[in-house]
């Protein structure tokens, strides 16, 4: 595909996406409906429709036409060039459309800032002097990184086995055995040392935060709501200890047994149903459903998507998740509450009130990591029991 028919593919999927659809159903409908495409061209369709959704409302929110002509002049790029008309390239900009695009949008700050309007109030609140430089950092791409797994092999091993696959990776300054890819992120999953289990994709908050938990020799740890299972594959790896692993909807489970084979790890998975009457557990680690509002630079339509009342009820869900755990934690035992979002709401708000509740329990440790270069927006709080 030329580079003016891919931003026409692009210009296709967003009005899909502004139509209603999620992202990664327009762009697998479209990847689908477009055989002559190669790995490529959707590569290149999908960074353009996720450089657009990350920066929606500054670009104006208009038709994906709109939104790719204002991608374009804010890229740089030669809009002639693209807009030519020639082959499956969108049309050439009408006189309208060249005066439009010179005019300066008139923005609020939600709309510089790419926040909705109902929920820039509560990221101002949550951030403070901060609000804008993070809402900005989410405007822009965010790096791919890997755990080393030590259980493999070293995290030299893991650098020279990847470079055999022309994937560069560079030391991430402050989490230990974990890999910036500076070169070459979409060759990691067919690369030797992923398929051999030598590195996990995962990123640097996420590594930082199974890190942050002083998990003895021996302890049980259950990961509580382990979807995928990546913090628990990151405890059995960094651990000597024996980890479970539970969610409520046990299907986003299926992969952890393949995964935890490929890793050399061994997590036992652990039905709702009978959790209360096992030996209760050392380390009960919640990662709570949230908004995800640390990770919206990788699912950035997910910001658009949210209203309040879903901030609602994920809070509930969080309350939830909080009184069902506690009491699986044994006499000295530690409840770690951790979110991959930024906001107050669904972090210190929901700990004061699980506290409230429940009093026998006290913050020990807390720590909101937010989005930057070196990784997404985490926070994790560490309870102990009076
Ligand atoms: C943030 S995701 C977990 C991500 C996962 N730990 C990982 O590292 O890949 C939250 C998970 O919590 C689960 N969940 C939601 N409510 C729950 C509940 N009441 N009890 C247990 N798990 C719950 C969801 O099914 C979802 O898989």
């Amino acid at each position: 595909m030329t580079p003016g028919a891919r931003v026409a593919a692009a210009i296709a999927v967003l009005d899909q996406i502004q139509g209603g659809a999620a992202a990664e159903q327009a762009l697998t409908a479209w990847a689908r409906g477009s055989r002559f495409a190669g790995s490529k061209d959707r590569a290149a369709v999908r960074d353009h429709v996720f450089d657009v959704l990350r920066a929606k409302r500054s670009l104006g929110d208009g038709t994906g036409r709109d939104l790719m002509q204002r991608l374009a002049q804010r890229e740089g790029w030669i809009i002639e060039d693209l807009f030519s008309g020639d082959g499956h390239a969108p049309d050439p900009l009408t006189p309208q459309e060249i005066d439009a695009l010179a005019a300066p949008l008139a923005l609020s700050d939600a709309a510089r800032c790419d926040l909705p309007d109902w929920l820039w109030p509560l990221w101002q609140d949550s951030l403070g002097d901060r609000a804008e430089t993070v809402a900005k950092v989410q405007q822009g791409r965010a790096d791919v990184f890997l755990r080393v797994n030590m259980r493999r092999g070293s995290v030299a091993e893991a650098v020279n086995t990847l470079a055999k696959d022309d994937v560069s990776v560079v030391a991430h300054p402050t989490v230990a055995g974990c890999l910036r890819v500076v070169a070459n992120p979409r060759r990691v999953k067919t690369s030797a040392a992923y398929l051999s289990g030598l590195v996990e994709l995962q990123d640097a908050a996420s590594q930082e935060a199974v890190r942050r938990v002083a998990v003895p020799d021996g302890a049980r740890v259950l990961d509580y709501c382990a979807g995928g299972g990546g913090k628990a594959l990151g405890f059995a790896d960094l651990y000597q200890a024996k980890v479970f692993a539970h969610d409520i909807a046990p299907q986003r489970m299926r992969d952890l047994p393949a995964r935890a084979a490929r890793a050399g790890v061994t997590i036992t998975t652990l039905a709702s149903d009978g959790l209360g009457a096992l030996p209760k557990f050392d380390v009960v680690f919640c990662d709570a459903p949230c908004t995800g509002s640390g990770t919206w630079r990788r699912a950035p339509d997910a910001k658009w998507r949210l209203m309040s009342k879903d901030l609602a009820a994920v809070m509930q869900s969080q309350g939830e998740v909080l009184a069902c755990a506690a009491p699986l934690v044994a006499q000295g035992g530690q409840l770690v509450y951790a979110t991959c979002s930024i906001l107050a709401d669904e972090n210190t708000e929901t700990v004061k009130t699980f506290c409230n509740a429940y009093p026998e329990w006290h913050i020990v440790e807390e720590n909101q990591r937010l989005p930057d270069a070196d990784g997404d927006g985490f926070y994790t709080c560490t309870l102990h029991r009076r």
